[in-house]
């Protein structure tokens, strides 16, 4: 399973939480990443966890200031983007723009969606991996694949149906071992949270309770 953490623009520390994502996932099968703001990947990466960006514009060198550029996150130690993030939608062509910059700079994309529909259509698109997300469950603490177990299984489905090379990860309230579990049972084979590590009193114990049923 990939277990990827976003920070979003929470008040954690984000180097304290990488590091206990680099030591948790030395301890497990599972993968575990951490997507800080932009200006924190450097700090993030250099703890050895795997590092993602929040966000990487279509843009590439040139007159485009406040642009977040895949080359930029690549050479700050990002091996990874998310795209499209339910709170930074993006319009298709701009996500189309910023799988081609992300592959340029041999990123791994992670295009985020609302529901199955959308999900087959960011598949068509050629990410790596899409990430089903309700957007009404995100934040709450009520897991998808508790709350809307039939979504997750119909955007593993849809994105087959599209291209089964593209991974399919859930997200939105998953905080526990059980939550993971639940979304792998479901067919997912990885998952995208935030708030159940970025909020929590004690974010490494979090995590050691997200991977504690992979190993
Ligand atoms: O990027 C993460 C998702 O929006 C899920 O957030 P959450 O785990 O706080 O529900």
């Amino acid at each position: 399973m990939f277990v990827l953490v976003n920070l979003k623009a929470y008040p954690c520390d984000p180097v304290a939480v990488a590091e206990a994502a680099a030591d948790v996932a030395g301890d497990t099968e599972a993968t575990v990443a951490v997507a800080p703001q932009a200006a924190d990947l450097a700090r993030v990466a250099d703890t050895g966890v795997t590092t993602y960006a929040q966000h990487v514009s279509p843009n590439g060198h040139g007159s485009h200031t406040g642009s977040t550029l895949a080359e930029s996150v690549a050479d700050n130690g990002a091996v990874g983007t998310l795209l499209n993030h339910s709170e930074a939608r993006r319009k298709l062509a701009d996500i189309d723009g910023s799988l081609d910059a992300a592959a340029r700079a041999d990123l791994d994309t992670v295009v985020c969606a609302n529901n199955p529909e959308q999900v087959a259509a960011a598949a068509a698109l050629g990410p790596d991996a899409v990430a089903v997300e309700p957007p009404e469950l995100i934040g709450t603490g009520t897991p998808v694949s508790q709350a809307d177990p039939d979504v997750v299984e119909d955007a593993v489905d849809a994105a087959a149906a599209v291209d089964p090379s593209v991974d399919v990860y859930c997200g939105a309230g998953i905080s526990t071992g059980d939550d993971v579990v639940a979304a792998e049972e479901l067919g997912a084979s990885g998952v995208l949270l935030a708030s159940g590590v970025a909020k929590a009193d004690d974010p490494r114990t979090a995590l050691e309770d997200l991977v504690a049923p992979l190993d």
